[in-house]
C-alpha cells in the first residue's frame, strides 16, 4: 500500500468523480433513435438513409423507473425491435393479372414489409392456425405495415369469413386485368410447364374443331382460366364481409402503362406517405415493361422474373372475339359493383 500516499486526495477525487460518470452514462443506457420510429433499415442496416434526411435524431434514455428492465425489453418497449405481427393488408388476386408487379412494386416503401412467397393460409394451411401464419411474416416495427400476396383467396369462398375473423378492418388489394388476356396469360403459364397442352382455342372453346366463326363455338366457362376471369362473383363475396371502402381494386393495365400513378393510389389507400414515385421505375423496351430501378434486394436496375411478362402465343381473332362477347355481361356486372369501368373491349 505505498503507492496510496503518492496519488493526492484531489486526484483521487478527479478519478472518482469521472468513474461514477462513466457509471452514470453507461445507466442512462442513452441511444440514438429516429424520432418517426421509422424502420429497421435506417436503424439497423443502415441503408436508405437518404429517404430520411428529414428525419429528426434525438437522444433517448432508455431508463425506465422498472430497473429490472434490460435493455432488450426497453427498446421493445419503445418499438424499436421489430416483430413478426399478422397481416394488415393483403393482396388477395386475381391470378394472373399483376399481383407480384403489385407487391414488388410495395416492397420498394420503408415502412412496406412482406412475405416473399404466397403463404396460402386462407385457402391451404387455415388448420395450422394464427400463429403458423404470424411465424410466416416478416418482423416489423410498430408503423410499418406487414402484408402478404396469394391471388387464389380472391375466388377461396371461405377466404373472406376467415380474413375477417383474423382483423376485420384488414385492408385488401385486388388487381384486375382484361379477362381475355388473363385467360392466356393462365394458360401460357400451363403451356409453359406442359408443353404438350391443347391449343387455348380448343380449350377455352367448345365444339371449336372445325374453322372458327362456327355458330357453335362456345365458351367453356368451367375451364379455370376462363372461369377466373368472371370478376363479379367473388367481388360480391368479399362485399359480404368487407365495406366496398375497404377493397382496393388496382387496374393491372395502368399498373404496366403508368406504375407511378397506380402506386400512388395504393400507397393513398394504406394511409402511407408517398414514397414510390415515378423515379423508382423505367421501362424495358426489350421486357415490354416497367422494371424497377433498384430494389431492396438488389441495387441496380432489373425486371420482374422470366415468368413475369412471357410472351403469349397467337390466338385466333375468331376466338379473342367470342370470349370478349362472354366477358361483355359479366364486366358490365362487375364495374356496377365495383363502381369502377375499366374499360376493357
Ligand atoms: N412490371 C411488370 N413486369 C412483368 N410483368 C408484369 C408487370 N406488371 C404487370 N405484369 C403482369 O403480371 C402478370 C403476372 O401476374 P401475377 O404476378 O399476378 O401472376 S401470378 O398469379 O402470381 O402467377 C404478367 O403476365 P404475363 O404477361 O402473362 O407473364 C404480366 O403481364
Amino acid at each position: 500500500m505505498k503507492w496510496i500516499p503518492a496519488v493526492s486526495k484531489r486526484t483521487m477525487f478527479i478519478y472518482f468523480t469521472l468513474l461514477f460518470l462513466l457509471y452514470l452514462f453507461y445507466a442512462l443506457n442513452s441511444c440514438l433513435v429516429d424520432e418517426k420510429q421509422f424502420n429497421i433499415k435506417y436503424l439497423i442496416l443502415k441503408r436508405h438513409i437518404s429517404n430520411y434526411k428529414s428525419a429528426t435524431v434525438r437522444f433517448a434514455s432508455l431508463l425506465g423507473l422498472d430497473w429490472s428492465e434490460n435493455k432488450y425489453r426497453r427498446l421493445k418497449k419503445q418499438n424499436l425491435v421489430p416483430v413478426k405481427r399478422l397481416p394488415d393488408a393483403l393482396i388477395i388476386g386475381v391470378k394472373k393479372c399483376g399481383t407480384r408487379a403489385l407487391l414488388e412494386f410495395l416492397r420498394l416503401h420503408p415502412d412496406v414489409r412482406a412475405a416473399g412467397s404466397e403463404v396460402h393460409f386462407f385457402d391451404k394451411f387455415y388448420h395450422k392456425g394464427f400463429e403458423w401464419y404470424r411465424d410466416r411474416m416478416p418482423p416489423t416495427l410498430e408503423g410499418q405495415i406487414t402484408m402478404e400476396k396469394t391471388p387464389s383467396y380472391w375466388v377461396t369462398r371461405s377466404a373472406p369469413k376467415r380474413v375477417y375473423a383474423m382483423n376485420p378492418s384488414v385492408k385488401l388489394l385486388a388487381v384486375v386485368r382484361d379477362p381475355v388476356t388473363r385467360a392466356i396469360s393462365d394458360y401460357t403459364q400451363s403451356a409453359s410447364k406442359r408443353p404438350s397442352l391443347p391449343r387455348f382455342e380448343d380449350l377455352a372453346l367448345v365444339n371449336s374443331t372445325v374453322g372458327w366463326g362456327g355458330a357453335w363455338s362456345v365458351v367453356d366457362a368451367s375451364w379455370p382460366p376462363v372461369r377466373l376471369g368472371v370478376y363479379a362473383r367473388p367481388l360480391r363475396r368479399w362485399l359480404r364481409r368487407f365495406p366496398r371502402s375497404r377493397l382496393l381494386l388496382i387496374s393491372g393495365e395502368r399498373l404496366v402503362a403508368d406504375p407511378a400513378a397506380e402506386m400512388a393510389r395504393v400507397q393513398e389507400f394504406l394511409g402511407l406517405k408517398h414514397v414510390i414515385t415515378e423515379k423508382h421505375f423505367y421501362f424495358n423496351s426489350t421486357k415490354g415493361f416497367p422494371c424497377l430501378l433498384k430494389s431492396e434486394s438488389r441495387p441496380t436496375p432489373h425486371c420482374l422474373g422470366k415468368t413475369k411478362g412471357r410472351s403469349h402465343p397467337h390466338i385466333d381473332p375468331v376466338a379473342i372475339e367470342r370470349l370478349r362477347d362472354f366477358y361483355r355481361p359479366f364486366n358490365e356486372r362487375f364495374y356496377q359493383l365495383s363502381g369502377i369501368n375499366f374499360g376493357w373491349p
